[in-house]
């Protein structure tokens, strides 16, 4: 059963989370040329992912940052792993994916600064990764935030790392993707995908939007294909929720082009703090569950 029942722990950290260092993350990442998976700037955008949860980590003995690295591209993921205390073997896992992509393009120099798409959904979840270290938050439960290599091109980072999950017997509890968090294009403020996810967790996560922002209104849609990341834990058994800015039809006309950029979404990162606030809830709800 999916109790909501820290709310001691949780609604602090919430008030702590800001926009405006979600803002910042996503101008430094969509100010590499682009993040493709096989270019510089994609190796570069991940060892900049890499540094940045390093020094969030700074020292703390039980969280480790890593780089997946991946047969035939270079571009690695990035895995940050919260130690669990009582209940370590049991695994919640939280991502969005690293690389962008212009579908003009796919040289060196080809633009393609991903701002929304995933920027915004990488800066939500190092903005909950922030008040979670912050406040020296101890999971019982282990927690893995992924940074996911090579998504554009077919889901390929995840597929990779969920196969292993799979392969190496990690109890995986639940999954939760965010690509494109930024993009306030519909009347609802978060909309739950119901395709590639798991039902009992989606509602879940509809309490966790109710119980902890209760402002905030949810609708709900689907992808018809395997939209993102979320697709590779689900094809591999494992429940998954994929939380998104917007409904299917009034997503960002902007991604894959020269012109998904922060400014394009208004210089501000509001709609993209929902997105983390309920990583945040998601992240420490179930973490804090024992055996
Ligand atoms: N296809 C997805 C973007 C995407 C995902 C969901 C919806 I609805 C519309 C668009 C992608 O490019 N992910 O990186
Ligand atoms: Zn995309
Ligand atoms: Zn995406």
């Amino acid at each position: 059963s999916y109790a909501i029942d820290n709310q001691s722990t949780v609604t602090p950290l919430l008030s702590q989370m800001q926009a405006s260092n979600i803002g910042q993350t996503i101008v430094d990442l969509s100010a590499f040329v682009n993040r493709y998976y096989t270019t510089t700037g994609g190796v570069n955008g991940s060892n900049w992912i890499r540094d940045k949860w390093l020094a969030l980590a700074n020292g703390r003995s039980n969280v480790t940052v890593e780089q997946f690295t991946h047969a035939g591209f270079p571009q690695k993921s990035v895995i940050m792993t919260m130690q669990g205390s009582d209940n370590a073997s049991e695994v919640v896992v939280l991502g969005g994916h690293l690389d962008s992509i212009n579908t003009a393009g796919t040289s060196e120099t080809t633009k393609a600064p991903g701002a929304d798409d995933d920027a915004s959904g990488i800066a939500s979840l190092t903005e909950a990764i922030r008040v979670m270290l912050a406040s020296n938050y101890q999971p019982r439960r282990t927690i893995k935030f992924i940074a996911y290599a090579a998504e554009e091109v077919g889901l390929k980072g995840s597929a990779e790392i969920a196969k292993k999950f799979k392969t190496d017997g990690v109890k995986v509890i639940g999954v939760m993707q965010l690509d494109m968090t930024n993009y306030k294009g519909s009347a609802k403020d978060i909309y739950l995908y119901t395709d590639y996810t798991n039902a009992a967790q989606n509602s879940f996560v509809s309490n966790l939007i109710t119980t902890y922002q209760p402002t905030l209104t949810i609708g709900s849609d689907t992808c018809g294909y395997g939209c993102s990341d979320h697709a590779s834990w689900h094809a591999q058994g494992f429940p998954t929720s994929m939380p998104f800015e917007t409904a299917m039809r009034e997503s960002n006309p902007k991604i894959h082009g020269t012109g998904d950029t922060y400014a394009n979404m208004g210089s501000q990162a509001n709609h993209a703090l929902k997105f983390g606030r309920l990583a945040t809830s998601f992240a420490v709800e179930l973490g804090s569950d024992g055996p």
